[in-house]
């Protein structure tokens, strides 16, 4: 279990991380979700003593970073930051930090393997492509089989295999009853990884709920409506608590009321309905919906209402 309390980190006048209070439990898989900027990585710094806190602590398993034991069995993490040395072989590399934190060798050829990294293990680091290299940094961070697992963009330049692994591994280790926080920028690819989902933006908790509970009610669901009567449709359904949107010439896209009153106005009003599509929010969109004000880069243009 990882417990953050009160946790804020400032660079110079930039605040990275503001008051945050989040419990990462273990025994499932803890999506870490946020726009570029929000504070993903330096949180993750801080859980594993790289970084110190400006105020606030830092509890993994009841203990701080600089105060476990023995480190590296208690945390494995994968950070954007960490390399290995590109002439040492991914073989030698992992020797020399089993060695150095006193881990049996038989766990160097147990992490190669799991990362599927032993018919390479005996080339150099400084050949890898960017999936080896991202593979070699899981194997690293698995390697004093650690009960908190901290990664930081594991599926970042991996392929499809790659990414498939990465929920096969991040949901095995959380059903091994582990503690398992994984960033990422994927949403898709959390809808189906995480169990639970922690967002930030700017530096502050937006979110922190079961996947399927932040799938629900961020965005909530909508309703596609195609007629060759849209304008007059729109007039017809605005009303307190309706949300209308236009985003292209005889699409109306609603919230706030089903499909089924949709319908029963329009044919009332005797509108033709080419569609009438019920739709879930996705992921993407739910976590758009979240951070629409906290982002700290921002391309969208503002969308038109129908009028
Ligand atoms: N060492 C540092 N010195 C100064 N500012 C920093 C440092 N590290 C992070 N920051 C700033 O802190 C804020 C949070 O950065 P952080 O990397 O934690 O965000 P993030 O959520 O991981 O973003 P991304 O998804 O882009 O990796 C940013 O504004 C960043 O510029």
């Amino acid at each position: 279990m990882i417990e953050i309390r009160g946790l804020t980190k400032r660079y110079g006048d930039r605040t990275a991380v503001d008051d945050l209070t989040v419990t990462i439990r273990s025994g499932r898989v803890t999506g870490f979700l946020g726009p570029n900027g929000a504070g993903k990585s330096t949180t993750m710094r801080v859980v594993v003593g790289l970084d110190r806190p400006t105020a606030g602590t830092v509890l993994v398993d009841g203990r701080r970073y600089a105060d476990l034991p023995a480190p590296l069995r208690a945390v494995g993490a994968l950070l954007e930051a960490r390399s290995a040395h590109p002439g040492r072989t991914a073989r030698d590399h992992l020797r020399l930090l089993a060695a150095t934190a006193g881990l049996p060798r038989s766990r160097v050829d147990a992490v190669l393997d799991l990362a599927g990294l032993t018919a390479v293990a005996d080339r150099r680091v400084g050949v890898f492509s960017l999936g080896m290299g991202q593979r070699l940094g899981v194997a690293t961070a698995l390697l004093g089989d650690p009960a908190t697992v901290v990664l930081d963009e594991p599926v970042n330049g991996l392929d499809p295999d790659g990414v498939l692994w990465i929920r096969t591994l991040t949901r095995r280790l959380a059903a091994e009853g582990r503690t398992v926080l994984v960033s990422s920028h994927l949403m898709s690819e959390m809808a189906v990884t995480a169990d639970h989902l922690v967002v930030l933006g700017r530096g502050r908790l937006v979110a922190d709920a079961p996947t399927d509970d932040v799938l629900r009610q961020a965005g909530g669901s909508s309703v596609r409506v195609r007629s060759p009567r849209a304008v007059e449709l729109v007039d017809l359904l605005a009303g307190e608590g309706v949300v209308l949107d236009s985003p292209e010439r005889g699409l109306v896209e609603v919230r706030g009321l089903p499909a089924a009153e949709i319908g029963d106005r329009a044919a009332r009003a005797g509108i033709a309905l080419h569609e009438l599509t019920p739709v879930s929010a996705s992921l993407e969109e739910a976590f758009m919906d979240l951070t629409r004000d906290e982002r700290e880069y921002r391309t969208d243009a503002p969308q038109e209402v129908l009028a």
